[in-house]
């Protein structure tokens, strides 16, 4: 039994430093689990419709038509910049994530960031080798219909991060 636990041990610590390797060795700089833009910058609201209006208004940004998406707890309003979005979040449901969040938070505020991955399974393999908890065991698909994935905001300098396969 002991010999079994250390060769389990022994083989997934030499599959961590093969995959380590070959990430700090891919011949270009774009290897596949790689960042790239940041897609969105998330802000939990009390009020959708007067963060709306509040960038609609005071602000002149163009906005989305707001999407609910019951399997993730929220209704979602994109604030169009040009080059990303700001994505304004509002609880759906009885168990959202955000209404747990706004008891804490209870003016609103930052609740994640959302970059971009070219292959988000390579992504999720990087961030576990490197002992960083991914909130669930595989994608799921997120406001713009393509795979996503959160890691733990204690494993990322105190800020949730969602990746999304480009
Ligand atoms: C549609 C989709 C999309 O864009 O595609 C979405 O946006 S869906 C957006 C909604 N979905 C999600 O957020 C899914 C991922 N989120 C989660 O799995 C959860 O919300 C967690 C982030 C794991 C938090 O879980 P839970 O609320 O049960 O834990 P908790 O309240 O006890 O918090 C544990 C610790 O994490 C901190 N914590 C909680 N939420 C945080 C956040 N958003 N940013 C930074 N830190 C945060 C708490 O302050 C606490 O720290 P202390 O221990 O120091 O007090």
């Amino acid at each position: 039994m002991l010999r079994l636990i250390c060769t389990n041990l022994c083989s997934k610590n030499v599959y961590l430093k093969v995959l380590r390797y070959d990430i700090r060795n891919f011949s270009s700089s774009e290897h596949p689990s790689k960042i790239g833009a940041l897609n969105h910058v998330a802000v939990a609201v009390n009020n959708l419709q007067k963060a709306v209006d509040y960038y609609r208004e005071a602000l002149g940004a163009t906005v989305s038509e707001p999407q609910k998406l019951p399997e993730h707890g929220v209704t979602v309003v994109f604030v169009r910049l040009g080059n990303t979005n700001i994505e304004l979040l509002e609880p759906l449901g009885s168990s959202s994530p955000i209404s747990k969040f706004l008891e804490t938070n209870k003016s609103g505020g930052l609740h994640h960031i959302c970059l971009e991955v070219e292959n988000i399974n390579s992504a999720m393999q990087r961030a576990k080798s490197y002992g960083i908890r991914c909130l669930t065991e595989e994608p799921r698909i997120g406001a713009h219909g393509k795979p996503v994935v959160f890691l733990h905001p204690k494993d990322c300098n105190g800020v949730l991060t969602e990746l999304e396969q480009k």
